[in-house]
C-alpha cells in the first residue's frame, strides 16, 4: 500500500519548505517509519493509553492524523468500546488515504469503534467534551505563538480524568545533549537506508516549518494551559511523548 520514500534522494536545486502532499501521503508509513526512532513503540502504547483512560461512550480525538496510525491503533484496544474517535487533519491528501486505510481496517476486525475522518484545521476545529485527545508528532507543525491556546482549549475541552498525549521532537537548551542525540538520529536515519543527502535535504526542508520546543518548554506550557499533572512516558534520542492528565 505504501511506497519507498525516495522524496530526497535525487539532489534538488533548490528545497522548498515540507508540505504534506500527495507525493508524501504516498510513502509516509516509510518516512515516518524511517525517521523516527521509537515511532511504533508510541503508536502502540498511544492504543493501550486511550483504552486506559478512555470513558464509555466519550469522544476521543486524534489531531493531525496523516493517515492513521494512532487512530487504528486505538481502534485496535478500544474494539467493542462504544467510544468514538474523531481524526482531524488539513492536508487533504492525507485525510482521503487515511479513509482508505481504515476502511481496510473494518473489513479486517470486527467492532471497531466508529471513527469520523476530519479534513480541517485543528486550530479552527469546534472540540466537543472528549476523554482522550492525541497530538502525535502534530504540534510541531502549529505556529509557536498558537500552541498555548490550542493547548488550552484541549483542557477546557477534557473531561475529568481525561487525558492528552502529546508527542514531540524535542530541543535540548544543553549544546552538547542537543549535538549528542541529533547525531545519533541521523545515524539511525543512516541505518534505516537514508544518505547523507536524504538526510541534509530533508533537514533543509523541515527547519523553517517544525520549531522545536525543549521537553521543559512543553511541561510548563501543559501547567499554563491547566493541565494538573503531565509526565514523559517515552523517550527514544531527540523524539518522546508526554502524557498530561485534565
Ligand atoms: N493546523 C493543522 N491542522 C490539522 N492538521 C495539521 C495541522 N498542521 C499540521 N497538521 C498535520 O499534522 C500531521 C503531522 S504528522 C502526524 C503523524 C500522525 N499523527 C501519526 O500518528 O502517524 C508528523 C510528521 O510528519 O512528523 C500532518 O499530517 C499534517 O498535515
Ligand atoms: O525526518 C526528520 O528528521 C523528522 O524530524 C521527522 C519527520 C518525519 C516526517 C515528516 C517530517 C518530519
Amino acid at each position: 500500500m505504501s511506497d519507498v520514500d525516495k522524496l530526497f534522494a535525487a539532489p534538488l536545486p533548490q528545497i522548498s519548505d515540507f508540505v504534506f502532499d500527495h507525493n508524501v501521503a504516498r510513502v509516509f508509513p516509510d518516512m515516518i517509519k524511517r525517521s523516527i526512532p521509537g515511532y511504533p513503540t508510541i503508536v502502540e502504547n498511544i492504543g493501550v493509553i486511550s483504552a486506559q483512560y478512555a470513558q464509555p461512550g466519550t469522544l476521543i480525538y486524534d489531531l493531525g492524523c496523516s493517515l492513521g496510525a494512532a487512530t487504528q491503533s486505538m481502534r485496535r484496544h478500544l474494539a467493542g468500546g462504544d467510544s468514538r474517535i474523531i481524526a482531524v487533519d488539513n492536508a487533504e491528501a492525507m485525510t482521503v488515504r487515511c479513509r482508505e486505510y481504515l476502511a481496510a481496517q473494518d473489513s479486517m476486525m470486527e467492532e471497531l469503534v466508529p471513527t469520523t475522518v476530519v479534513h480541517e484545521d485543528i486550530l479552527q476545529l469546534e472540540l466537543e467534551p472528549c476523554s482522550v485527545v492525541v497530538l502525535n508528532f502534530t504540534l510541531q507543525f502549529i505556529a509557536p505563538e498558537r500552541r498555548l491556546e490550542l493547548l488550552t482549549r484541549i483542557r477546557q475541552a477534557l473531561l475529568p480524568g481525561g487525558v492528552l498525549i502529546l508527542s514531540e521532537k524535542f530541543r535540548f537548551s544543553d549544546p552538547a545533549t542537543q549535538q549528542h542525540l541529533e547525531q545519533v538520529h541521523y545515524a539511525f536515519k543512516r541505518a534505516n537506508g537514508y544518505s547523507e543527502l536524504e538526510i541534509a535535504q530533508k533537514r533543509s526542508a523541515i527547519e523553517n516549518i517544525m520549531l522545536l520546543d525543549t521537553r521543559e518548554a512543553h511541561l510548563e506550557r501543559l501547567q499554563s494551559a491547566g493541565f494538573s499533572h503531565a509526565c514523559n512516558w517515552f523517550q527514544c534520542l531527540n523524539f518522546g511523548s508526554i502524557m498530561a492528565h485534565a
